[in-house]
């Protein structure tokens, strides 16, 4: 056992997790390791975590027992394939590819033993706010989700769900910070069509939204029954929600997650 957690790519996601992980303290950064092709990537991973890196993904099977899967899609059929020697029994392997289905990496490195778990996580993990969802194969044991959940729990919440939910998760929390931030700059916008200087509609907006997740969180109500206290007869807020619900909003927001949903089974060659 090295006990070094491996991250394979480290872009957008590989780098949110480090940091998370990192700040959480769940590993230090002495048992950390990269890899990514760029070197710039990996020198700015390098200085600003201080964990090691590698421009060869086999380095990170070599010396760790946990190994993240943090590269697209597109390229984990050939990354396997490559890397499937370096690969054993000892490995858990942590994969966060969009719609990748767990039979698709026993394929792919010829072996039906191997211990693996799909997550969908998202970017705030990098806040350790994340939302993951994780499902194991039938060789993953109590202990291995235990560690998962450990790891995804360090950078927010993890639940663990039937790996036929994951394409819904994927669309719905893994797309989702994109929607909400698209909302959000919506929101500024709006405060600075309406005359507020940016910074305070910033401001504003950011609050708002921080505080209305909380207000849900605290109250434990529906969203629609606090959706209606802000709700004055006659007053502003029905003026603005019929705005949005005449434009289709809950309609747009739906097929948004459904369209996500759609693109996570296509990337799984599911349709
Ligand atoms: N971004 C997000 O919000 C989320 C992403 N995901 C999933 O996470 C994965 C990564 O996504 P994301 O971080 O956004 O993508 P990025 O493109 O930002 O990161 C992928 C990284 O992997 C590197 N890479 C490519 N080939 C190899 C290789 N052979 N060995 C090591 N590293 C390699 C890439 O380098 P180079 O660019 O030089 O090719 C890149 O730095 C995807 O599968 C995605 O579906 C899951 C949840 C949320
Ligand atoms: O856009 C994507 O494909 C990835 C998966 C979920 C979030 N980002």
């Amino acid at each position: 056992m090295t006990n070094k957690l491996g991250c394979i790519g480290g872009g957008q996601m590989g780098e949110a997790l480090i940091k998370g992980i990192l700040q959480s303290g769940l590993y230090p950064k002495e048992q950390i390791v990269v890899a990514d092709p760029d070197a710039d990537r990996r020198q700015f991973l390098e200085q600003t975590y201080s964990v090691a890196t590698s421009g060869n993904s086999a380095d990170v099977w070599l010396t760790s027992d946990t190994v993240i899967l943090a590269v697209k899609p597109q390229v984990m059929g050939r990354l396997l394939r490559r890397d499937k020697d370096h690969v054993s029994e000892r490995h858990l392997i942590i994969t966060i590819a969009a719609g990748l289905p767990l039979s698709f990496y026993n394929d792919c490195l010829n072996a039906r033993a191997y211990r693996i778990i799909r997550v969908m996580p998202n970017t705030p993990a990098l806040v350790l706010e994340g939302a993951s969802a994780l499902s194991g194969n039938e060789n993953v044991t109590a202990t291995d989700l235990q560690q998962a959940i450990g790891i995804f729990n360090s950078v927010g919440k993890a639940i663990v769900v039937a790996e036929e939910y994951l394409d819904a998760v994927t669309g719905l929390s893994g797309s989702g910070p994109a929607y909400v931030f698209t909302f959000t700059e919506a929101m500024i916008d709006a405060g600075v069509k309406c005359g507020l200087p940016r910074n305070v509609a910033e401001a504003l907006t950011l609050q708002t939204i921080l505080g209305s997740v909380n207000l849900l969180r605290q109250s434990g109500e529906h969203p629609a029954v606090q959706r209606a206290r802000v709700t004055s007869p006659g007053g502003t807020t029905i003026a603005g929600l019929h705005v949005l619900e005449r434009a289709g909003f809950s309609g747009i927001i739906i097929d948004a997650v459904e369209a996500a949903t759609r693109r996570s089974l296509e990337l799984g060659g599911k349709r």
